[in-house]
């Protein structure tokens, strides 16, 4: 366990880089501070001793001034060495926290596009942000206050027995009653039942999310009593435990540790009276008395050392947390980069025996796939729900990697081919290509940054645009999702088509899906399909069979599988899966048409 907390804090030192050695000197200076706090407290007992020795004639006590002016020079000393040690530990902070963000951006930028599917980008942003903003909290304070910590208590603890190690152990006493009843709070069947209120207080928590992200539906089905309910359960399961805890569990202990954190003086009178006599009798009363003075005022850094204690042990368990945050954006899987890459030739797409299996998937979503796109034909990917159309599409600009088999790109494996490259030879537009929160022109230039606006204005049009430019106020410098600028998803897909017009790369790799678009939209997307696809290899994922029925081959995929392949004609007359399905589409058409006529 230890020795995982210190690897834990060795490797969020790694990320420090050049300013480490400031962390180190930062922790350096707090160490040093605390020693000087304790300073003070050896000055009250030199001046209380030159006092006790020439009473009662104080004026006699020619040190005590000196004592004094020491005491307060320890005491600033102290206070400025912990604030230039804290300056250290910030300054080294925030440039760890620094790192952490550049190298976790750094590496998920090399992430498998693919990662950003099950991994939303405000996710990865905000474990980040977390792991840093922990970070910084425990580079800048904790860890400072934990060394503090540390050196407070060994000096602390010799300080207790070097001038009178009775009265020191009466002190000590009263310390270690009270550790003992703070973990008598936490340990043994305690440990349980406080399992169980953080449980419930984390039930309580979940259903009071849960609460306010139904209100709409809880609006709608008229539901108001019912669904709140669940919250008020989970609140009142919450204070029993709380209130079972904190009465049954916390009262005795807890009055326990309070006495005799606060009152660590309550064993040292009745020590200093036993052994009062003995010192009367051995002649150094002065000293005695020297030394009850010094563990009076001693006793009460006790309550501090101890309370510090508390706060360190829960500063530690920060370094796990935001190493666990850490881990888990540079865990993400590294697209492979080949040391030697090769350039494509032509625009052919070729799929060779291509199996590919989601990582903590049992099932292979592709199972020995092969099929060829030739230069500027069509290929439509069709069958039913979950058949792997999107998988194998995927595959082509490398949103995940084949689990065997090759996907070849202009005779080239894909692996083997510059990312840039890649991406430079194929457009792709997904049903959740999405927008930026910038101008129409940016969006679409994202495409090719070099491009004119004249370029970014013909490809608008060509992706029959026209009617978007034209309602928005400030038309192509219009800001997307800025004073209610947004656009429906049949417009957002046809902008995204624009991008892909505009990029103009030799094979495109859509999905054609036009579930969010109205007919009007669709009739747009179809012409804007037409004019993306025009002399490129493409590669289709068709929903809709009746897009289909021009494509130079029809690969039917199901369960991973390619069942069936050929051209419409071929696979109607095949009989089989396409034919089951071509007459199911035109029956849904049918009855569609004959709905829409009975409603009229
Ligand atoms: N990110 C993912 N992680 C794990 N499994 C996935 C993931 N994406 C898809 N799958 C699974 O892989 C299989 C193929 O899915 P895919 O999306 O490729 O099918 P599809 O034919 O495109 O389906 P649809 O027509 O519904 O879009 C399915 O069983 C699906 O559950």
């Amino acid at each position: 366990m230890k020795e995982e907390k210190k690897n834990d804090l060795a490797t969020l030192l790694g990320y420090a880089g050049s300013h480490k050695g400031l962390t180190f000197l930062g922790l350096a200076l707090s160490a040093v501070s605390m020693l000087l706090s304790m300073a003070p407290y050896i000055c009250i007992w030199l001046a209380a001793r030159d006092l006790i020795a020439v009473a009662p004639d104080w004026t006699q006590a020619q040190n005590v001034t000196r004592y004094g002016w020491l005491a307060f020079a320890f005491a600033v000393g102290g206070i400025v060495l912990y604030f230039v040690g804290l300056m250290c530990t910030h300054l080294a902070a925030f440039r760890t926290a620094s790192n952490i963000r550049k190298q976790g951006v750094a590496h998920v930028m090399k992430a498998p596009l693919g990662f950003f599917d099950s991994n939303a980008s405000g996710l990865i942003r905000g474990r980040l942000d977390a792991a840093a903003a922990d970070t910084e909290t425990l580079l800048a304070h904790n860890l400072a206050d934990i060394v503090g910590t540390v050196v407070l208590f060994v000096a602390m603890l010799v300080l207790m027995f070097v001038f009178d190690w009775r009265m020191g152990a009466a002190c000590l006493l009263a310390a270690v009653i009270s550790v003992i009843a703070m973990f008598s709070m936490m340990g043994g069947k305690n440990a349980k039942l406080m399992a169980e209120y953080q449980a419930a207080q984390d039930r309580m928590t979940k259903a009071g999310t849960e609460y306010v992200r139904g209100i709409p539906v809880v609006k709608i089905f008229q539901q108001t009593v019912y669904s709140f309910k669940a919250f008020q359960q989970a609140i009142e399961d919450y204070s029993n435990k709380a209130e079972h805890y904190q009465a049954d569990v916390c009262r005795v202990p807890q009055s326990v540790n309070l006495t005799f954190t606060e009152g660590a003086f309550v064993f040292l009178v009745p020590v200093a009276l036993f052994l009062a006599p003995g010192a009367l009798a051995g002649g150094d009363f002065a000293g005695f008395v020297t030394n009850f003075a010094f563990y009076a005022v001693f006793s009460a850094i006790i309550s501090t050392a101890l309370a510090r204690i508390m706060f360190a042990a829960s500063g530690m368990m920060l370094a796990g947390t935001a190493l666990g945050r850490i881990s888990q954006v540079m865990d993400a899987p590294a697209l492979e980069i080949p040391g030697h890459p090769q350039v494509p030739k032509g625009n052919r797409v070729e799929f060779k025996d291509v199996s590919f299996t989601y990582d903590g998937s049992e099932t292979p979503a592709l199972s020995h796939v092969s099929f060829t796109a030739e230069p500027g034909q069509t290929v439509a990917l069709v069958g039913p729900s979950g058949g792997g159309k999107t998988t194998a599409a995927s595959l082509i600009p490398r949103f995940w990697d084949a689990t065997s088999g090759v996907v070849e790109v202009g005779g080239v494996d894909v692996t083997q081919i510059d990312p840039h490259v890649l991406m430079d030879q194929v457009a792709f537009v997904f049903q959740n290509n999405r927008l930026f929160k910038a101008s129409i022109l940016e969006n679409v230039r994202a495409a090719r940054p070099e491009a004119t606006r004249e370029q970014v204005q013909a490809a608008l049009m060509a992706a029959q645009c026209k009617d978007i430019l034209e309602k928005l106020p400030d038309g192509l410098d219009t800001q997307i999702g800025s004073e209610g600028t947004y656009l429906s998803g049949g417009e957002q897909q046809r902008i995204a088509l624009a991008r892909a017009i505009l990029k103009d790369a030799p094979i495109v790799v859509l999905d054609e899906a036009t579930a969010f678009a109205d007919p009007e939209n669709e009739v747009l997307i179809q012409k804007a399909f037409a004019t993306l696809t025009k002399g490129r290899t493409v590669i289709m994922i068709a929903h809709r069979l009746s897009t289909v029925v021009g494509a130079d081959t029809i690969i039917v995929l199901d369960e991973g599988h390619i069942v069936e392949q050929g051209t419409h004609g071929e696979l109607t007359a095949a009989g089989g899966l396409y034919a089951r399905m071509w007459t199911d589409y035109n029956q849904a058409v049918q009855w569609k048409i004959s709905s829409e006529k009975e409603a009229e």
